[in-house]
C-alpha cells in the first residue's frame, strides 16, 4: 500500500538570526509556487510550497514572537497568533553553535499557547559546528519539551534537508494537494483567486472540513463585451458526503461562496480586471464547455490526475 498525500501549514518560528530565512528559502528551493507573501484571512503569508511526491508542505510566514514593547508589537504578536494557531507544525530554529537563551525559552513558552499544532526542534547552522557541540545541543533543546521530531540541519550545505521535509510531511495531515503542482510565480493571480474560493468554500464550517478540499482555477476568460473576467474554477473534495456540505441546500451555499470570492476579490485589489465568476449552474465550478452542475469531485486534485482534465 503506497503512503496517503499529506498536505498542510507549517511555521518556522525562533529567534532573529537562527537562520529561518535560509532554511525556508532552501526548503522551497527552485520549486516556489509562491514567492510573494499573499493577503489571507485565515492562512496569512504563504512564503512557498514544498512539493513533494507524496505530499506538500505550505509554509506560513509569521513577522516573529517577541517581547511585546509598543502597541505595533501586540498588533504583531496578534498576528502571530492567528497564524500560529492556525498552522498543523510549528517548527521551532535553534542555531548549533549558540547556547540556548531567554529568547529562546520565552518563544518556547509562547508554543504552549497552540496546542493544535505539533511541534519540531530544527538545529540549523550544522556546517559550522563541531559535532559535540551540536550534539550538546541536542541534548539541550530536547530537555525544552516532548518534540514530535529533533532534526539537525544546514540550510546552507543543504544538510537534512530531505530529512526535515519528511518529518514535517509525516506530521501532516492527510489531504490532496491544496496547491496545484504547475503553478508559477507568474500564475501568482491564479493562486490568489484559487485561494480567495478556497476561503469563501471553507467559510463558516472550517472545523467540519479543515483541510479536505483544494481548489484550481481552471480557466480565466477576459471578456470582450464587457469590463469582466470569468473565472472557472474546481473544488476538490476528500469524501462524497463532504459535496453536500459545499454546495449547500439547492446550490445555496455554491452560490455565496462565489459571491463572497467575488467580493475579497475586489476588496483585496487582486490584479486584473474587476472578476465576476459566472455563476453556471451552482457559482464556482463551472467550465466553459461543461455541460451539467458543477463539477464537485473527489479524491486527489494533481496535475496528473484525470480530475482536471
Ligand atoms: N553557516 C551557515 N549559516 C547560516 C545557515 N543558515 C543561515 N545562516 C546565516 O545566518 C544568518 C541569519 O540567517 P537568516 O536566515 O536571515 O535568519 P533569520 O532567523 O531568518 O533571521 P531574522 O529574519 O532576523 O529573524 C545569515 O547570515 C545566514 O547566512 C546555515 O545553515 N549555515
Amino acid at each position: 500500500m503506497t503512503d496517503p498525500h499529506r498536505a498542510g501549514f507549517v511555521s518556522f518560528v525562533g529567534r532573529p538570526n537562527v537562520g529561518k530565512s535560509t532554511l525556508m528559502n532552501a526548503l522551497v528551493g527552485e520549486k516556489v509556487a509562491i514567492t510573494s507573501p499573499k493577503p489571507q484571512t485565515t492562512r496569512r503569508a504563504i512564503r512557498g510550497v514544498v512539493h513533494a511526491a507524496n505530499g506538500q508542505l505550505i509554509i506560513v510566514d509569521t513577522p516573529g514572537i517577541h517581547r511585546p514593547r509598543t502597541l505595533l508589537g501586540e498588533r504583531l504578536n496578534d498576528l502571530v497568533a492567528a497564524t500560529l494557531g492556525d498552522v498543523d507544525v510549528i517548527a521551532m530554529c535553534f542555531p548549533a553553535d549558540e547556547p540556548i537563551g531567554p529568547g529562546d525559552r520565552f518563544i518556547n513558552a509562547q508554543l504552549d499557547d497552540y496546542p493544535r499544532a505539533k511541534k519540531v526542534a530544527v538545529i540549523t547552522k550544522v556546517d559550522r559546528t563541531p559535532r559535540d557541540r551540536v550534539a550538546d545541543q541536542l541534548l539541550a533543546v530536547s530537555q525544552l519539551r516532548e518534540w514530535e521530531s529533533l532534526v539537525p540541519t544546514s540550510a546552507t550545505d543543504g544538510i537534512q534537508l530531505d530529512v526535515l521535509v519528511s518529518e514535517l510531511l509525516a506530521l501532516m495531515p492527510e489531504s490532496p494537494p491544496l496547491y496545484g503542482e504547475e503553478t508559477t510565480t507568474e500564475e501568482s493571480r491564479t493562486d490568489r483567486i484559487a485561494e480567495l474560493i478556497r476561503e469563501a468554500a471553507l467559510e463558516g464550517v472550517s472545523d467540519e472540513l479543515p483541510h479536505s478540499i483544494a481548489v484550481t482555477v481552471e480557466d480565466l476568460v477576459e471578456r470582450e463585451d464587457k469590463d469582466l473576467l470569468e473565472i472557472y474554477a474546481s473544488i476538490f473534495v476528500e469524501r462524497d458526503s463532504q459535496k453536500g456540505i459545499i454546495i449547500g441546500g439547492g446550490g445555496s451555499r455554491l452560490k455565496s461562496v462565489g459571491s463572497r470570492a467575488r467580493r475579497d476579490r475586489a476588496a483585496r485589489r487582486l490584479p486584473g480586471v474587476p472578476v465576476a465568476a459566472r455563476e453556471g449552474r451552482q457559482g464556482v465550478a463551472a467550465r466553459p464547455e461543461a455541460a451539467g452542475p458543477p463539477r464537485l469531485l473527489s479524491g486527489r486534485a494533481d496535475r496528473d490526475s484525470p480530475l482536471l482534465r
